[in-house]
């Protein structure tokens, strides 16, 4: 049995008001009920000082941070901003904002440094395009990004990788188990080719088109510690399956 605790956590992205905090609390008290599961919410950043207030045992997330400490960027939150609101972790290099902010490795690893040096915990994400993966490289193009988003030093207790391929986000197209072992056991060895034996202690968690119907099996799968949860994860009916999921492994 692994040393690792599931990991279950949701992006809300950009949904969500207050009028949503109360599935954030029917969330957080199966989360709490849950011993054995690790569960965090990562709202819009409006909504993570109110639902840090309202929870305060909840584990709560930004879904971006800016990689300066503070200056003229109009528009961006710090990670010591998303702190001082109540959030434990952060979310960086999500392929939305790779894709659509046009953020380089370079850009998402400084965010990660930054977050971790203001004291959030990290979600890294990675993950390849449909053209990238139809053309057999895959594995390739997904553990360089991994290699070059890498903060240049951390604490593996406070860092967690996600494979989400694009092509499997918000599609239904869930990947195979087969493709997300093999994914996952490649970045857990560019982790060990960078950190040695601590590139075990750090979960990996898969995301793309995860409900509760799917995530008993991609949960027992080899190496996948955990979901990042999108469009499921925006109301307890549908969240509570893929945690219950994780527990019952
Ligand atoms: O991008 C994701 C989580 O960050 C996955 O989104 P979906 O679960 O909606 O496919």
């Amino acid at each position: 049995m692994s040393e690792r605790r599931k990991y279950i956590v949701g992006n809300w992205k950009m949904n969500g008001t207050r009028d949503d905090l109360g599935e954030a609390a029917a969330i957080a008290e199966v989360a709490s009920a849950t011993d054995t599961v690790d569960v965090a919410l990562c709202p819009p950043a409006t909504l993570v000082a109110p639902m840090a207030d309202r929870l305060a045992e909840f584990s709560i997330g930004g879904q971006d941070c800016h990689h300066a400490e503070a200056g003229a960027y109009t528009g961006s939150i710090s990670a010591a901003m998303l702190r001082d609101a109540g959030a434990r972790l952060v979310i960086v290099g999500h392929s939305e904002r790779r894709e659509g902010c046009g953020e380089s490795d370079a850009i998402v690893r400084a965010k990660a440094e930054r977050a971790l040096a203001d004291g959030l915990d990290v979600i890294l994400c990675v993950g390849e395009s449909k053209a990238i993966r139809d053309a057999g490289d895959a594995e390739r193009h997904v553990t360089a990004q991994l290699a070059a988003s890498l903060p240049a030093s951390f604490d593996s207790a406070r860092l967690a990788i996600a494979y989400e391929p694009i092509w499997a986000i918000g599609t239904g197209d869930v990947a195979t188990v087969e493709d997300v072992v093999a994914m996952h056991a490649a970045l857990r060895a560019t982790l060990a080719s960078r950190i040695g034996d601590d590139a075990a202690k750090i979960r990996l968690l898969y995301g793309g088109s995860v409900n509760g119907a799917n995530a008993a099996e991609l949960l027992a799968a080899a190496n996948v510690d955990g979901a990042l949860v999108g469009g499921a994860s925006l109301t307890a009916v549908k969240f509570l399956p893929i945690i219950e999921a994780a527990a019952a492994i």
